[in-house]
């Protein structure tokens, strides 16, 4: 009997501590000094509302996630996903002080699956603030700015798209996501390390497609999962850098091409953080973000252009106008010729405002934040879900519409506030002249030179919560007569 009474008390401790744990976890504290949350759920312990958020959606529309909690709890939101608890901004205001705030009461924060394949740890990681983080910028804008688009890469752009669309035209049918996104990473990793398609053996951008698969999916390291695959590729990757990076250091004359690898490699002697490893997995982290983001951008345009042909005709109208002023018509696109496609530009505006490939980007509050009379505590992540901002009914009537014409409407100060695609304040991206600029490079080629036209897909793009293409999209495209 006494074996009953201790085990029914042991059964009836562990409920009260379960019930206890639970209690906890659906209502955490504000703060030390008795802040009040945001309103939100905390969903489930350990897995939070993770679920939720990995739903697919089959539209362009935010995901449902963040769309359905708005409506149930306002612009700002609690939740948990990963095990840990977060906050979630759509608030345009909010969003932009979250920005200004960096180094201060935020820090850059990453899921630890990323965090583990960028090697994000220590004091000298990438994106830690202060020196490193003016050096990674400096040394980007160096060999992508806005500098070195105007006096060498843009003619060099054009040629790289020039005889790749060349090679499109043989085809029968071009896998618009693959295709670009060999096109960009062979453009980028030619900056970056002096990666020549051609003489290599790597399919490196084949590789880093299988990592990106990897990072979508259940981080199990074990053999056979996608995980694991990507894991090893990344190892690949790693090693044919650090080759390439020891190959420049211990030859410095014969192997100095003029890249980024270039440079870091010389400042090494100079900068006391420029390790192997960090240089290795900067230059990693920096090729995984230039040709992804871009291609689905691209991907993104074939899909909304092939909808709009109006809007290709227009295009042709300023592109060919731009060959018309010039003395030779063979001549490359120049600078002033970049700078003076104001239409291009709102369909790139366009496309990226709808394109949102990410739902917004990582935080973590270094202390307690008091934003709307709520306070986010020390620790927790926030997510500054700028793509709520950027389809936002309020600032964009009709926000999935695509329509151009309307950046000729919208003002200035709504759109420094509501459109943030590069991110904003300190961190703001650093390739995003050079986004804009292989887009409009991208699009004068095609315009000009060829005709396109859709043989299969683009019906069932949407949001993994990021952007997701289905089954992708396949064009024709032939050279203009
Ligand atoms: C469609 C194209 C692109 C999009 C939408 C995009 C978006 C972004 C965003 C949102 C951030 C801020 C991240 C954060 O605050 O957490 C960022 C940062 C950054 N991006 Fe991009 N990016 C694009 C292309 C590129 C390219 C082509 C490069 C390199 C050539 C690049 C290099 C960087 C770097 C180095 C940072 C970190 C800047 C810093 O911490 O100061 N990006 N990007």
């Amino acid at each position: 009997m006494w074996l009953g009474v201790i085990f029914g008390g042991a059964v009836a401790v562990l409920t009260i501590f379960i019930i206890h744990w639970i209690y906890k976890w659906r209502n955490p504290r504000g703060s030390s000094n008795g802040g009040v949350l945001p309103p939100g759920s905390m969903g489930w312990p350990l897995i939070g509302e993770t679920l939720h958020l990995l739903i697919p959606s089959k539209s362009l529309d935010l995901h449902p996630f963040i769309k359905k909690r708005i409506q149930r709890y306002g612009s700002l939101f609690r939740t948990s996903l990963a095990g840990r608890p977060v906050i979630i901004s759509t608030d345009a205001e909010v969003n932009h002080y979250l920005f200004l705030q960096e180094g201060r009461s935020v820090e850059m924060w990453y899921l630890d699956t990323f965090a583990k394949l960028f090697n994000l740890d220590g004091d000298s990681k990438p994106t830690a603030f202060g020196a490193v983080h003016r050096y990674v910028r400096s040394i980007v804008l160096n060999h992508f700015g806005p500098d070195t688009l105007r006096e060498k890469l843009l003619p060099r752009i054009e040629q790289m798209i020039d005889s790749t669309l060349g090679i499109w035209s043989l085809q029968e049918s071009v896998p618009v996501k693959e295709a670009v996104a060999t096109l960009v990473f062979d453009c980028t990793a030619k900056q970056m390390i002096g990666y020549d398609p051609q003489k290599s053996s790597d399919k490196l951008c084949e590789k880093f497609t299988s990592i990106l698969q990897g990072l979508m999916s259940f981080p199990l390291n074990i053999p056979g999962t996608a995980f694991h695959k990507c894991l090893k590729e990344q190892k690949k990757i790693i090693k044919m850098i650090r080759n390439k990076l020891r190959e420049k250091r211990d030859s410095p004359d014969q192997a100095f091409e003029g890249d980024l690898l270039d440079q870091a490699v010389k400042e090494m002697s100079t900068e006391k953080f420029l390790t192997e490893d960090f240089i290795v997995h900067f230059i990693f982290g920096a090729l995984f973000a230039s040709f992804e983001s871009i291609s689905s951008a691209i991907t993104l345009a074939f899909k909304l252009l092939s909808e709009n042909p109006s809007v290709v005709n227009e295009l042709r109208v300023e592109h060919d106008a731009i060959i018309k002023k010039r003395e030779n018509p063979n001549s490359s696109l120049t600078w002033d010729d970049y700078k003076s496609m104001p239409f291009t530009l709102q369909v790139i505006n366009e496309t990226l405002r709808l394109a949102n490939v990410s739902p917004g980007l990582l935080r973590r509050a270094m202390k307690d934040i008091e934003v709307n009379g709520y306070t986010i505590p020390a620790g927790w992540t926030i997510m500054v879900a700028t793509s709520a901002q950027q389809l936002n009914p309020k600032t964009y009537q009709d926000p999935l519409a695509f329509n151009p014409y309307r950046w000729k409407e919208l003002d200035s100060s709504v759109i420094s506030k509501n459109f943030m695609p590069f991110g904003g304040g300190m961190r703001q991206c650093a390739g995003a002249e050079f986004t804009r600029a292989f887009m409009a490079t991208f699009f004068h080629v095609l315009v000009t030179k060829y005709r396109w036209t859709k043989i299969k897909g683009g019906d069932n793009f949407g949001r993994t919560p990021f952007l997701d293409f289905g089954d992708g999209i396949h064009i024709k495209i032939s050279e203009k007569v």
